[in-house]
């Protein structure tokens, strides 16, 4: 297919990859020149890391260079394109202003998805792009990461999200097709819950932002790995859910909008890796360096996943 990207950065980026790897053609635009500029050596660097471990699908950093074009203008980016994928900032009015702009210049025909990772975007898309209008979610990174959520508008087929679908277990994703638009999908829904919790700790001086990952990494990773959550509550005993969910030790965090130590950060300039420093101090690495370390770990541990099986999910098991 011939794919348009729109949105060069941390998501963008990646998702061209990714589909180049899954031998597809790719435009890719965004409206920073400096963002579009960096994004070449962002891909291949990625790609080598990739390849070094056989998992880029072949993929040389010449057919790189190839399948992955850059282009500044829009109508350049999504001329002949097939499926236009919205990957710019998590604003509603600037994703609503951008999709009529496409609507102007993407080809009738093409499909028009958005990454974006709780809004419904349907209602600010053309209503005349609404049959052909999907949510591909794709968590970072995405050439690592296999789940995809796939929502469609209200409008569109089922058909043609099952083509979609296909399409992605062509590239080795595993998508997951909502019945119906859910802000945050599944697993976005959880990890949201998750960082509720993780900012009350730290915003109240529970816990620092260490002391929560160790308890995610030495606890609750290992078995979230190869049994989900509701498998490995079956291993825990449902009777112990019931009496958990009954005694209610404590209120949930409440919904404030906001996190002080998340605020604290930003205006220290602490964004995270992209900007070197985040609720970690990534001693100035660059991120390259840090993505491919990253990658390289993730890349070893899916190899081992993949020999072990999960124990859990719609392959392993049957519910009851
Ligand atoms: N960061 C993450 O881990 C994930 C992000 N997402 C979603 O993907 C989308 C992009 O997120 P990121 O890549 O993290 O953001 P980002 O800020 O790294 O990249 C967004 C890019 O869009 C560009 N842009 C903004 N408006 C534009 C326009 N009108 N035309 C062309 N380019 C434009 C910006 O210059 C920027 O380079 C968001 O909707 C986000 O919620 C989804 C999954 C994971
Ligand atoms: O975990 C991921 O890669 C994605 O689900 C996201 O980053 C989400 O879009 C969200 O957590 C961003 O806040």
């Amino acid at each position: 297919m011939n794919i348009a990207i729109i949105g060069a950065g941390l998501m963008g980026h990646a998702l061209a990859l990714v589909f180049a790897i899954g031998g597809h053609r790719v435009r890719l635009t965004d409206n920073q020149p400096d963002t579009l500029a960096r994004a070449p050596a962002l891909m291949e660097r990625a790609r080598a890391t990739l390849d070094s471990a056989g998992e880029a699908g072949g993929l040389t950093e010449a057919a790189l260079g190839e399948r992955v074009t850059i282009h500044a203008a829009l109508a350049d980016a999504v001329a002949k394109a097939d499926l236009v994928i919205e990957a710019i900032i998590e604003k509603p009015e600037a994703k609503r202003t951008l999709y009529a702009e496409l609507d102007a210049v993407m080809p009738p025909g093409a499909i028009l998805a958005s990454n974006t990772s709780y809004l419904d975007v349907f209602p600010l898309m053309p209503p005349g792009r609404l049959p052909r209008a999907v949510i591909m979610h794709w968590y970072t990174p995405p050439y690592l990461v296999d789940l995809v959520d796939v929502v469609g508008s209200p409008e569109c087929p089922p058909a043609l999200l099952e083509d979609l679908a296909e399409m992605l277990r062509a590239m080795g994703k595993a998508p997951l097709v909502m019945r119906r638009f859910l802000p945050g999908y599944i697993a976005n829904r959880l990890q949201s819950a998750l960082n509720l919790e993780c900012y009350r700790l730290m915003d109240e001086g529970h816990a620092t932002a260490a002391e929560i990952d160790e308890a995610i990494i030495h606890g609750l990773g290992l078995r979230l790995l190869l049994l989900g959550q509701m498998a490995k509550g079956d291993f825990t005993g449902l009777q112990l859910t019931a009496h958990a969910l009954a005694n209610r030790m404590y209120e949930p965090p409440p919904l404030r909008g906001r996190s002080e130590t998340i605020d604290r950060a930003l205006a220290e300039g602490r964004g995270g890796v992209m900007h070197g420093r985040g609720l970690y101090d990534w001693g100035g690495q660059s991120p390259e360096a840090l993505f491919a370390e990253r990658d390289n770990r993730l890349i070893a541990l899916k190899r081992v996943l993949r020999e072990i099986g999960p124990m859990a999910g719609f392959a392993q098991r049957k519910e009851s």
